[in-house]
């Protein structure tokens, strides 16, 4: 038991999946696990483990921002031995060819978030994907025909921004998307020497102002989460 995650040793897979929503945690366990088990409810951030395909997994959601994916992963890996945490997370395009329903891999993440300068003395490090998650997800996604984009995303502290057209600096630069943990998420994992990735499905476009309806979240999150289930 650690302060914020009320399970045993061995509750917790190796691999697990981290979705911002606890209730997509709850969603992603009871639609895709085998004989789900729930090992965590404290702050209602409720998490899983069961089996896909004969092999254990767990998913469990984190919060939104930077600070609480922290806490989570940093309990998750230096408490529970987690070895894998994948991110599926939901995101705003920043990009006129990243399209409502696409989905986005993180190869690194930039971000407004203060942490990493505190940290650093104010240089810069750059938080970036697992190498081997990454290749693997990408050859999971190709035999499954799903298709991937991948480049720099960008883990902002606001979600309703003060200025609205800041994200255009952004998009002049190349990243792709914004979303609110990922580079907490991806250095914490490179402290602790463990593999992070993750993989994001398009909300919403900060560029054309179209947005899904939650039916249609669920379908494309289905083909965000099919990949990252063989990530065990
Ligand atoms: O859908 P999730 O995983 O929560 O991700 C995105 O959605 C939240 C904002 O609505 C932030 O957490 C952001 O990163
Ligand atoms: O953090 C997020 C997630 C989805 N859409 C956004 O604009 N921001």
């Amino acid at each position: 038991m650690s302060v914020h995650i009320n399970a045993k040793n061995g509750d917790i897979a190796e691999t697990i999946l981290l979705p911002g929503d606890p209730l997509r945690a709850k969603w992603i366990a009871e639609t895709f696990f085998e004989n789900p088990v729930c090992f965590n409810e404290v702050r209602g951030m409720y998490g899983y483990t069961g089996t896909y395909n004969g092999k254990q997994i767990s998913a469990m959601g984190t919060g939104m921002g930077v600070p609480s994916i922290s806490i989570y992963a940093h309990e998750l890996i230096t408490e529970f031995g987690v070895k894998n945490l994948i991110r599926v997370g939901s995101s705003g395009s920043y990009q006129s060819h990243v399209k409502v329903r696409d989905i986005v891999l993180a190869m690194a993440a930039s971000s407004t978030s203060g942490v990493n300068e505190l940290r650093f003395g104010g240089a810069d490090f750059a938080p970036t994907a697992d190498f081997n998650l990454f290749l693997k997800a990408v050859e999971i996604a190709k035999s499954k025909k799903i298709e991937l984009k991948g480049g720099n995303v960008l883990t902002s502290d606001e979600f309703y921004a003060d200025e609205f057209e800041s994200y255009k600096k952004w998009s002049k630069f190349g990243v792709l998307c914004v979303e609110m943990e990922t580079a907490g998420l991806y250095t914490v994992a490179a402290k602790h020497n463990v593999s992070a990735l993750s993989i994001l499905t398009i909300s919403d476009s900060l560029v054309t102002g179209e947005r899904t309806t939650s039916k249609e979240r669920e379908t494309t999150f289905k083909d965000m989460i099919r990949i990252a289930l063989e990530l065990a």
